[in-house]
């Protein structure tokens, strides 16, 4: 499978140097022989015009959240529908900033997974544990209750693993760890969906960088990166999606 690598901006972006940014990100891209799948998740401010700066560039467009029902009284929030409608094609969903900041529980991610597909968006549910949870050995069943309670009946979309530690630590989760998880996860999504959790794409995202990328990416079961600080800036985002390329 070819991998992917998922930029999520989190609250960071401004009009004009963002332009910059995908431009740059768009060129160095498209200078590589055969590129994984590159997609960027602004901001909702930014969705509309960098939809239209990305039109051609093969790269795809993401956002960090959605509503989960289609329209209504809801002030402040997005609905899914809306962010198809401005070129997005994939949704960052329950990322453990959304359950820390508002509350977002496992149930509520489930019904924005189920809301995004109506849409014809492709979901992004992020799972992982706190450094409470792998401190006291509750790691596995921590990621594997996340994974039943966040996932809906029929998923077909992509899980991230993002262990809340090694978020925006600077020092991601070791190659070993990484893969037990991967390996955790794997064997959680085939109990909850058969055949089918054995397509489903995992990525694995905490302080991922260019350095790291080329040990992180080739561990089994691990199909892209999902990062964060890392893809505010061209240099240090597109070494990782250079790192993918040379698996
Ligand atoms: O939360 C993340 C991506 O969703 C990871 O963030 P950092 O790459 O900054 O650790």
């Amino acid at each position: 499978m070819r991998q992917m690598i998922v930029g999520n901006w989190k609250m960071n972006g401004l009009c004009a140097a963002s332009r910059d940014l995908v431009t740059a990100v768009a060129e160095g891209v498209a200078a590589m022989p055969s590129p994984p799948q590159v997609v960027v998740c602004p901001p909702f401010t930014l969705l509309a015009q960098l939809g239209a700066a990305l039109k051609g560039t093969g790269i795809f467009l993401g956002a960090q959240d959605c509503h989960q029902t289609a329209s209504g009284a809801h002030t402040g929030d997005i609905s899914a529908a809306m962010l198809a409608d401005v070129g997005v094609e994939y949704v960052i969903l329950g990322h453990s900033e959304r359950r820390r900041d508002h509350g977002e529980l496992d149930e509520t991610v489930r019904e924005k997974a189920v809301a995004a597909a109506a849409a014809g968006l492709t979901p992004i549910v992020c799972v992982g544990e706190s450094e409470d949870q792998r401190a006291s050995g509750d790691c596995r069943d921590a990621i594997g209750w996340q994974i039943k309670g966040s996932l809906p009946d029929g998923f077909t979309g992509i899980v991230a693993y993002e262990p809340v530690w090694a978020i925006g630590s600077g020092v991601p989760a070791s190659s070993q760890d990484i893969a037990d998880m991967m390996a955790f996860i794997r064997a959680e999504l085939v109990r909850q969906f058969g055949a089918a959790g054995k397509t489903i794409r995992i990525l694995y995202g905490g302080s991922v960088n260019g350095r790291d990328a080329a040990t992180i990416l080739p561990i089994a079961e691990v199909g892209g990166a999902l990062v964060g600080g890392a893809s505010l800036q061209a240099d240090t985002f597109l070494p990782i999606v250079r790192a993918a390329v040379e698996l």
